[in-house]
Formats: structure tokens, C-alpha cells, sequence
């Protein structure tokens, strides 16, 4: 079985408070954006373990830890009938870049081995799951745009129609580890309620939605605010950073980017929601 993990943009991303847990509670809207790794599984030869093999950017970490392997093991744990799997995943979507390429590809692969093994598990079943994987893991499963509150991992229905925006996400090639990016936030309530100013049009979205890992992370690193203000000259209606960064993304509610010649050691990706 072959499936096409897409990565995630967050609109607006509030960090209101330190849980007892170490984890800080966040109001983001997350959407699905169509960059993507592909992923396949199939049951292995026989007598082989179950076994995952890279191709595309280097992940970090030992092969056997990856996520993938990770949400099928999970998944044995509860279904002794589960074979062996062989996972090929070639990866596409820029790593630690706010886009939440690990957690859509443990979530995927949760959904194939569902979906490939007949385990009939529900959409509900399937977030619990998620949610042992990774906080922004639960998202991937139903894929379409929420209000996500708690860890990030709960969510909140939201009438939020993006089809047809062009949009443009720059990957600086800066990896930003999302724990040291929570470790920089002194967490506040958010001064515009992101339901409300996302109602708005988009227009409006610039003087009143807001990445606070931007205000905490661009200090840091001044290629943040650059790559922003390329977008905004390239017309762009809302340009923000993503979840904890690095990439940054600009939205055309109206027309279609200027051309922009990017540093060549930048990922680009362009297209339309
Ligand atoms: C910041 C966000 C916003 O969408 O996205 P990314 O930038 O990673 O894409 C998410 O909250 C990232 O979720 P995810 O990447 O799944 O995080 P996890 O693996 O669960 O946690 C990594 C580390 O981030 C911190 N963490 C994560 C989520 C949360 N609500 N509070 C936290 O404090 C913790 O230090 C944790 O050890
Ligand atoms: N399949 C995977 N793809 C990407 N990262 C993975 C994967 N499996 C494990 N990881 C680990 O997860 C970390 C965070 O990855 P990622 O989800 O891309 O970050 P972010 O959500 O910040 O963009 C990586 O540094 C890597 O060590």
C-alpha cells in the first residue's frame, strides 16, 4: 500500500500555558498543506523482521526509532496478528521545519497498516493512537483543517475554506528543535482570539494573527523576518512562520506570487491549497 504523508501549516499559534507534564497547552489553527513524503508498506519476506528503508533527506535518529516504526509497533502491541512490515519511506517534507513531517508520517502509516491489515479501527481509535506518537500527530488522521487546543491534540470543528489559496513555504535549511523552541516561550493568552480574526478577512490576518515561536525564534535568527518580507513583497496577503519553524509561508488570497530568486540552499515549495 502506498500513501502520500502531507505536511501542515499552522495559522496562528498561541502558546497559553505550562502544564503541570512539561507540555504547554496552544491555540493553533492547523491545515493539511499537499507537500509530501511517500510512504509504502507491505508484509515482509517471510522470516523478516519488520524493517523500514530511507531514501530522500537524512533523517536523524536510528531507522529502527523512526515514527513509522514506531505507530506500527504500537500497533502489534494491541494486534498480535500483525505481520512483519516491510516500510519504504522516501523523504520529501524538510525536517524539524515546523511542517509536522515525522507525525504525518507515523500517522499514515497508522492508517495503512488499518487499512492494509483489515484492522477496522475507527477515526477515534486511530487519534489515540497518534496522540502516543506525537502532540501534533492526531491532526493527520482526519486531515482537514481544526482549531487545535490542549497539547494540540484535541480539536475544535472551525468553517475555514483555503481551497484555491496559492501559497509559497520557504525552508531556510535552519533545523529548529521543537523542544528548544518551547523552551524560549513565556506563555500568554492570545491578545486577538484566532477564531474570531481568522473569520476576518484575510487582509486583516496580518495585524491579528500571530506565531509566538516567531516573536521568540526571529531575535535568533533575522532569516525569519527576511524570508517574510520577501513573501509580503512578493504580494502575499499573510506570510508567518509555521509551528516552531523554520519554514515560513506566505498565502495569495488574490493572484499568484511574484517571482522570488531563493537562496538555492533553500527548500521552496509552491502550489495551490
Ligand atoms: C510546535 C508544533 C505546533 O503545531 O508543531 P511543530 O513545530 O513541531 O511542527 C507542535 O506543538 C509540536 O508537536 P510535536 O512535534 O508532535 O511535539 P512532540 O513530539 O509531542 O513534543 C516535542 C517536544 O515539544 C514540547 N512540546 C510539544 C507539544 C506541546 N503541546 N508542548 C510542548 O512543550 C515538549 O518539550 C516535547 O518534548
Ligand atoms: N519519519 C520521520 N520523518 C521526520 N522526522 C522523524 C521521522 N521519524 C522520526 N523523526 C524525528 O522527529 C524529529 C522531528 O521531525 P519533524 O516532524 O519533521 O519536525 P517538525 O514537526 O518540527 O517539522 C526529527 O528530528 C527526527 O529525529
Amino acid at each position: 500500500m502506498l500513501v502520500f504523508p502531507n505536511a501542515k501549516l499552522n495559522l496562528g499559534l498561541y502558546v497559553t500555558q505550562r502544564r503541570p507534564d512539561g507540555f504547554h497547552s496552544l491555540e493553533s489553527v492547523f491545515i493539511p498543506l499537499p507537500w509530501t513524503d511517500a510512504l509504502e508498506m507491505l508484509p515482509a519476506a517471510p522470516g523478516q523482521p519488520t524493517h523500514i528503508t530511507l531514501t530522500g533527506h537524512p533523517i536523524p535518529g536510528d531507522p529502527a526509532t523512526n515514527l513509522c516504526v514506531r505507530a506500527y509497533e504500537l500497533l502489534q502491541a494491541d494486534f498480535p496478528q500483525l505481520p512483519p512490515a516491510q516500510l519504504y519511506l522516501h523523504k520529501i517534507v524538510p525536517i524539524g521545519a515546523g511542517l509536522g513531517g515525522g507525525s504525518a508520517d507515523a500517522a499514515f502509516a497508522l492508517k495503512a497498516a488499518n487499512d492494509l491489515f483489515g484492522l477496522s479501527l475507527s477515526p477515534e481509535a486511530l487519534e489515540s493512537y497518534a496522540r502516543r506518537l506525537g502532540s501534533d500527530c492526531a491532526f493527520f488522521i482526519c486531515n482537514q483543517p481544526v482549531l487545535a487546543v490542549e497539547k494540540g491534540d484535541v480539536f475544535e470543528e472551525i468553517n475555514l475554506n483555503l481551497k484555491g489559496t496559492a501559497c509559497v513555504v520557504v525552508y531556510p535549511n535552519l533545523h529548529i528543535s521543537t523542544a528548544e523552541a518551547y523552551a524560549r516561550i513565556v506563555p500568554q493568552p492570545p491578545k486577538f482570539p484566532l477564531r474570531e480574526a481568522l473569520a476576518q478577512p484575510m487582509s486583516t490576518w496580518r495585524e491579528t494573527v500571530s506565531n509566538d515561536f516567531e516573536t521568540a525564534l526571529t531575535p535568533a535568527h533575522p532569516v525569519l523576518a527576511d524570508i517574510k518580507n520577501q513573501l509580503y513583497d512578493a504580494g502575499a496577503t499573510y506570510a508567518s512562520l509555521s509551528g516552531s519553524g523554520s519554514a515560513v509561508y506566505g498565502l495569495w488570497e488574490k493572484g499568484e506570487p511574484a517571482a522570488v530568486a531563493w537562496s538555492a540552499e533553500y527548500a521552496v515549495w509552491w502550489g495551490v491549497l
